[in-house]
């Protein structure tokens, strides 16, 4: 009997005892920076010469901690290793590998402060942000140790008389899971734990601006009881071992969470057969959005207003939901660039270990940089209506910034930026907002804001996102409430946290036997 899944909560820190108890996991945190982590290759620790130094985005004076990083060498290693693993781990009960992630939710979810204080810290994710970043690495666990065992005896088929037809799903081999930076936990474990709970073993490279949170959930996977050998700690860059690994002969499919550019690069590499490669690479790509908040005419403006600020700026825009484009109804536009505006210079920006803080720094040097680079583009293509500014003496600070009246084909309506900027268009009625919300070549998330029903059921059918919501922002999808993934160059079509995720890591086999 599978017990019934619900969703990870969300903590309050209005109550003093959360609060308390956060602040007691990043006094952890902070007792244990600048430690070393190894790779880990067939339970093996292994330390290399060779280093990732890991500092807080807040204050790049502090080292979070030294990461030990794989060349090809290593890498080749890491492959052999998982090879050989495979030939054991596939014929693991389907149960059994599910209770492994029971397990390891278990120890994260007894830790949970702990390890959204190391997403503060190395993330840069504000108090709130890093609560949900963690939740959901325990929803992923929970959820898919569920689906597994729904799965575990296939899909009925007919058999006729004297046969018996079954058919079944069997793991793949091993798999690349290359993740990002902006959902250091969640993301890295989901992609990992649905490959390795699918019965597939794994070589994890974690984003380099993040592998102290990867180094430590390898940890807790390992005392969840998951033998040597399936989970593979390899950070390093994404050049080198990135591209080692995706030409590999032995690599059977790559799950990669990123951009479009290195997403696209892997597609097109991982298409070439090589000596000694015996199938076809699957590719997982989950790339990038321009994500669009549609605000309609006879709406709440208030709640307009504040759906585009939370979209736009939630860990400083650096989520692939995050709404950077507002195509508002000329009849309230002005209205609700107003409001956004106050509200947007009511957000206070700094240190996330604040709780006073609603938004951190951005990742590093060329984000901020890149980021910085557009404001200065959103000067010539509209009218900076808030922020502007940025700070990187201490740390890598831009203030949340509005730039207001950008034509619907400026580059800031069309790039995507991932930092606190939202550009504000204005539309002339439903059918030119529809065109809009569809003039880029991504297709993540969208938002519409009405009160019209007729408008409501329309966008279900036009707008070609794949995440849509209503009357909300477009940001925050519950693993197994809104699977998550979009279309055109925002991926390859996936959904995350959805019914047939884990089918993505698997093939059909087909049994008839004569009586
Ligand atoms: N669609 C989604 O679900 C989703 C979720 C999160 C982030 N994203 C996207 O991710 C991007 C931000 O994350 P990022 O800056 O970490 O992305 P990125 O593409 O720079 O890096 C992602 C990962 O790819 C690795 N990499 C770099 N070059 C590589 C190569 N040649 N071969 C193999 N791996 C390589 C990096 O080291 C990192 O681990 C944004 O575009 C965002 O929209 C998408
Ligand atoms: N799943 C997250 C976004 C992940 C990408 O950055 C959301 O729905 O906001």
């Amino acid at each position: 009997m599978i017990r019934e899944y619900k969703h990870e909560p969300f903590t309050d820190f209005s109550v003093k005892e959360n609060k308390k108890a956060f602040e007691e996991a990043l006094d952890l945190v902070n007792s244990q920076l600048g430690k070393e982590y190894p790779l880990v290759i067939g339970g093996e620790r292994i330390t290399t010469d060779e280093k990732i130094v890991s500092i807080n985005p807040a204050n790049k004076e502090e080292v979070i901690g030294t990461v030990s990083k794989a060349n090809k060498d290593l890498a080749e290693k890491a492959m052999q290793v998982a090879v050989s693993t495979f030939e054991t781990w596939k014929k693991w009960a389907p149960e059994a590998r599910a209770n492994i992630l029971y397990r390891a939710s278990a120890i994260l979810r007894r830790r949970k402060h702990e390890f959204s204080a190391y997403l503060v810290k190395e993330g840069g994710k504000p108090w709130k942000e890093a609560d949900a970043d963690t939740a959901e690495a325990i929803d992923f666990l929970e959820f898919y140790a569920r689906q597994m065992e729904l799965m575990k005896n296939g899909v009925p088929v007919k058999s006729r008389e004297g046969e018996i037809n079954q058919f079944n799903y069997i793991p793949l081999g091993v798999g690349i899971v290359i993740s990002p930076f902006n959902f250091p936990l969640a993301i890295m474990a989901g992609t990992t734990v649905a490959a390795i709970v699918s019965g597939n073993t794994v070589l994890l490279k974690p984003a380099n601006n993040t592998p102290v949170v990867a180094a430590k959930f390898a940890e807790v996977m390992e005392q969840a009881g998951l033998p040597a050998g399936v989970l593979n700690f390899i950070p390093g860059s994404g050049a080198e071992v990135g591209d080692y690994l995706v030409d590999h002969p032995k690599t059977r499919f790559v799950s990669f969470t990123g951009s479009r550019e290195v997403g696209c690069r892997i597609y097109e590499r991982a298409a070439k057969v090589h000596p000694g490669q015996i199938w076809l690479k699957r590719v997982i790509a989950e790339m990038g959005g321009k994500d669009t908040m549609v605000i309609d005419n006879n709406v709440d403006t208030d709640m307009a207003a504040s759906a585009i600020v939370y979209s736009a700026f939630g860990f400083s825009g650096q989520k692939c939901s995050a709404g950077s484009r507002a195509v508002v109804h000329q009849d309230v536009y002005d209205e609700v660039l107003e409001k956004a505006v106050e509200l947007t210079k009511s957000l206070r920006v700094g240190n996330p270990e604040d709780l006073g803080n609603y938004m951190g720094p951005v990742i590093d040097q060329a984000a901020y940089n890149k980021i910085m680079s557009y404001i200065e583009i959103g000067r010539t293509e509209g009218k900076i209506a808030a922020g502007g500014e940025g700070d990187d003496s201490k740390g890598y600070f831009i203030q949340p910034t509005i730039v207001a009246d950008v034509e619907e084909k400026a580059r800031l309506m069309q790039e995507e930026i991932f930092g606190p900027v939202v550009a504000f268009c204005k539309a002339r009625d439903f059918d030119h907002m529809m065109e809009i919300a569809n003039n880029t070549d991504y297709g993540l998330t969208g938002a519409l804001v009405s009160n019209n029903r007729e408008h409501i059921e329309r966008a279900k059918e036009e707008f070609h996102v794949g995440n849509l919501y209503f009357n909300r922002g477009c940001t925050g999808a519950i693993v197994g409430y809104q699977p998550f993934g979009g279309f055109n160059m925002s991926g390859t079509d996936s959904k995350a946290g959805g019914p047939d995720y884990l089918l993505l890591h698997m093939q059909a086999k087909t049994t008839s036997e004569l009586l």
